[in-house]
C-alpha cells in the first residue's frame, strides 16, 4: 500500500501537476462540501459576493458620474443646451473654441447678436494676463454665452460637449499665437495647434451629425513668399517660423480628414487682426502702453533698413469672414465616423489688402495718442518675423458674399478699447 500521497501519482512532472492539483480541489472541495449545511453558506456567501459587487459597481458609475460632473452634471449640461440654443429660423448652432480669446470674443457676441447657438470653450492659460481673457469671458455671459473652461485636447469633455449638443459648426479659434514667442516656448505650439486640433478633428469626425468646421490658419503660411498680393494658390511651404509651421501642418491635417470622412473644412488665414479687445503680446497693444508710460518701443527693419509692414485688419471684418464661411460651410457629408461623400474644403485670406508699415503704425498711434513714441531702430531678428503680408482677398470676396474691407480709420476705436485695458492695468 503506498504510505505518502506522493506515492499515489507517476513521476511526469506534466501530468504529475495536473492530477495532483486535481486530487487538491477535489480534497478541499469534499472537506468544503462535506455537508449541505456547509453548502448552504457558501450559497449564502456567493449571494453576500454578488451583491457586494453590483453595489461596488453601482458606486463607481456613480462616481464616474460624480467625476464628469467636473466636466458635467445636470446643472452643466442644462448651462450648456440653453447657451447652443438658437433663436432664430435656421439659425445655427456653434462650438466656438478659445472663445476667451481676441477673435473668439468678437465671433461668439456676433452669433448670439443675430440669434445663432454658441457654447465656448477656453483653457484660460497664461500666454498672456489670463485677467483679460477672464474679462472677456464676463462679457460674453453677460450676453448668455456659456464658457468652458478647458482644453482642446480633453477627448473625454470634447466628446461630453457633442453628446450634450448636436452642434451643426465648430468655429475653432482656440491656437497658440504670436510668431515670435514659438522659439521661447515651441512645445505650447505642437500642444494647442497640432495635438489640440487633431483631438477636435477626432471628435468631430465621429460626432453624429458631424459639424461643419470653420477654422483659424494664418497668414504667416505664407512665410517667405515673395509675390504679392498673397493667393491662396501661393507656395507656403517655406515658413519662418515654428507657428507658421503648425498652421501649415493645420492646413494639411485638416485636408486629411476632409478626404478620409467627409468633414466640411474652411480655412481662414487672417492676417495680423486688431481691434478693441485685443491680444497685449501684439505690436499695436504693446507699443500703445510703452508710448503711455514714457518708455522706447523697439521697431523692427528688414535688411538695408527696409521698413516692415503688415496687412493690419479689423476685427470686424474677420467677424463677417467667419460668419460668411459659417454660413456658405455646407454640410459635413459623413456619419458614424465614415464618409458618405465628398464635402467642401476651402481656404480663404482675410486680410485687409491695404499694407501699413510699422513706422506709419507708429505714426497712427502717436496722433491718436497726442504722445512723441521713443523710437529704438533694430534690424528684425531672426526669430520668425517675415519682412511683409498684404492679402489678395479676390475669393473670399467672391464666395463669402459678405466681405467688405474697412479702411484703417477704425484704428480709433481700437486704441479707446487698449486705452481702457491698459488704464484698467490688464
Ligand atoms: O497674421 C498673422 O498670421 C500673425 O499676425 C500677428 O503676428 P505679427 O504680424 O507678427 O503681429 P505683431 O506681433 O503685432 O507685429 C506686427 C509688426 O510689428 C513688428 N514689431 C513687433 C514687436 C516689436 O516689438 N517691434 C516690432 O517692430 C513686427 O515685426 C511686425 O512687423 C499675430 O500675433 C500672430 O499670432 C499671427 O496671427
Amino acid at each position: 500500500m503506498p504510505s505518502t500521497e506522493d506515492e499515489l501519482f507517476p513521476s511526469t512532472p506534466g501530468k504529475f501537476k495536473i492530477d495532483r492539483q486535481s486530487n487538491m480541489l477535489n480534497r478541499q472541495f469534499n472537506r468544503c462540501f462535506a455537508s449541505t449545511s456547509t453548502m448552504f453558506l457558501w450559497a449564502l456567501f456567493l449571494i453576500a459576493l454578488t451583491a457586494s459587487y453590483l453595489s461596488f459597481q453601482s458606486f463607481v458609475d456613480s462616481g464616474s458620474r460624480y467625476f464628469s460632473a467636473s466636466l458635467g452634471g445636470i446643472q452643466w449640461e442644462k448651462q450648456v443646451r440653453n447657451s447652443a440654443e438658437t433663436h432664430r429660423s435656421g439659425g445655427i448652432s456653434v462650438l466656438v473654441t478659445g472663445a476667451a480669446g481676441f477673435v473668439g470674443t468678437h465671433v461668439s457676441l456676433a452669433l448670439k447678436k443675430r440669434g445663432d447657438g454658441v457654447v465656448g470653450i477656453d483653457n484660460f492659460n497664461n500666454y498672456y494676463d489670463p485677467s483679460l481673457k477672464k474679462a472677456r469671458k464676463q462679457l460674453l455671459e453677460n450676453h448668455k454665452i456659456f464658457i468652458v473652461d478647458g482644453d482642446i485636447n480633453d477627448f473625454k469633455l470634447l466628446s461630453k460637449l457633442f453628446d450634450t449638443v448636436a452642434f451643426t459648426h465648430v468655429m475653432h479659434l482656440a491656437a497658440q499665437a504670436g510668431v515670435r514667442y514659438a522659439m521661447e516656448n515651441p512645445q505650447s505650439y505642437v500642444h494647442s495647434n497640432i495635438a489640440g486640433l487633431v483631438n477636435l478633428l477626432e471628435v468631430c469626425k465621429s460626432a453624429n451629425p458631424q459639424p461643419a468646421i470653420v477654422w483659424a490658419s494664418s497668414s504667416s503660411v505664407y512665410g517667405l513668399n515673395t509675390d504679392v498680393p498673397f493667393s491662396e494658390s501661393d507656395r507656403t511651404d517655406q515658413p519662418a517660423s515654428l507657428y507658421a509651421a503648425t498652421k501649415k501642418a493645420g492646413e494639411e491635417i485638416t485636408h486629411t480628414y476632409n478626404h478620409i470622412y467627409g468633414l466640411s473644412i474652411t480655412g481662414l488665414r487672417f492676417f495680423t487682426v486688431y481691434g478693441p479687445w485685443g491680444r497685449p503680446d501684439m505690436a499695436y497693444f504693446s507699443f500703445t502702453r510703452n508710448i503711455l508710460q514714457g518708455k522706447p518701443i523697439t521697431v523692427y527693419r528688414g535688411k538695408n533698413r527696409v521698413d516692415l509692414a503688415r496687412d493690419f485688419t479689423y476685427i470686424d471684418d474677420i467677424v463677417k469672414g467667419c460668419l460668411g464661411s459659417l454660413d456658405t460651410a455646407g454640410k459635413s457629408t459623413g456619419s458614424g465616423g465614415k464618409k458618405r461623400g465628398p464635402a467642401l474644403y476651402r481656404i480663404f485670406n482675410l486680410g485687409n489688402t491695404s499694407p501699413v508699415t510699422v513706422p506709419n503704425l507708429v505714426n497712427i498711434l502717436e496722433r491718436h495718442l497726442k504722445v512723441k513714441a521713443k523710437r529704438n531702430y533694430v534690424e528684425m531678428p531672426g526669430n520668425g518675423d517675415v519682412p511683409f503680408t498684404h492679402a489678395n482677398i479676390t475669393l473670399a470676396r467672391k464666395e463669402l458674399g459678405c466681405w467688405v474691407t474697412q479702411l484703417y480709420n477704425s484704428t480709433n476705436a481700437s486704441i479707446q478699447s487698449l486705452l481702457a485695458l491698459i488704464y484698467a492695468k490688464i
